[in-house]
């Protein structure tokens, strides 16, 4: 049977949607989503998404299926995308509600307040997560934030100089990140720009990260790199973040329908 899913992408970072509120699906886990995800045999995309009705007071729920098929707790670029199909919203994710504020061919969307004790990362042992005292082949004392999913942010005069592929599955998987993480590399390009590059978690180099350049932003912030608001340039494109005055995040970017089809899941099965 056919089941329809839209594909979608925020700046070049491509995700496969799927509503189960008006297609059963079946569960995602199991390989089904990295199947689907592959570029070579399935559809091809990032992260695969799966919309299902609320569990709590939200309008909905998303979630979240990296490449690997492990599923994770946020995607902040899959969230502009959700704010398009759903319209002004609220929308549960395993890393907390999600205000979905559609404009025009974007959308701003609220993330809950950043987190950083080294817990809620998580990290593997206690320590300062602002100026970790750790390092790897001359990434040093980067800072870790958790903006509903774990991420670990560097700070470096030349970005291009930053072997990421190289690197960064190295830091991805490293005995320090339990949950595993996100890896990026930024520079500071003005009072309010930073320049960023990502290694996601479950998925490699992407041409843009939405939770990244929130992880990012906050980061510079809490270090005085840049003020409350500040524009984050990736490969993909720009967004701009906000550290609003009651803590959270407000995201604002591009999100864009790329077609529409339908694919016969039993042959993924
Ligand atoms: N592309 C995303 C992040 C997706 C999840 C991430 N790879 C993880 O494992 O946490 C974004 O735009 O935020």
């Amino acid at each position: 049977m056919a089941t329809p899913f839209v594909k979608m992408h925020g700046l070049g970072n491509d995700f496969v949607v799927f509503d189960a509120r008006a297609h059963a699906l079946p569960a995602m886990g199991d390989g089904l989503a990295a199947r689907l995800a592959d570029r070579h045999t399935g559809i091809g995309c990032d992260q695969l998404i799966v919309i299902e009705a609320a569990q709590n007071d939200g309008d909905a729920r998303m979630r979240i299926y990296n490449a690997d098929g492990g599923e994770v707790e946020a995607c902040g670029n899959a969230s502009r995308c959700v704010a398009q199909l759903l319209g002004p919203s609220k929308v549960e994710t395993a890393g907390g509600v999600i205000e979905m504020n559609p404009a025009g061919d974007g959308a701003t969307v609220i993330l809950p307040a950043p987190r950083f004790d080294w817990d809620a990362i998580p990290l593997a042992y206690a320590m300062d997560t602002r100026d970790m005292p750790v390092g790897w082949d001359g990434l040093e004392a980067p800072s870790a934030v958790n903006v509903g999913n774990p991420h670990v942010v560097f700070f470096v005069d030349d970005l291009e100089a930053v072997p990421l592929k190289t690197i960064g599955p190295q830091i991805e998987t490293d005995p320090l990140f339990p949950d595993r993480v996100n890896v990026n590399v930024a520079q500071i390009i003005g009072p309010d720009r930073i320049r960023l590059q990502v290694w996601e978690r479950g998925v490699g180099l992407t041409r843009a990260c939405g939770t990244g350049a929130c992880a990012t932003a906050i980061a510079a912030m809490r270090r005085g790199h840049v003020g409350r608001t500040a524009t984050v340039e990736m490969a993909g494109g720009t967004l701009t973040i906000a550290w609003r005055e009651d803590g959270a995040i407000a995201m604002t970017g591009p999100a864009t329908t790329a077609f529409r089809g339908e694919v016969d899941l039993n042959a993924f099965a």
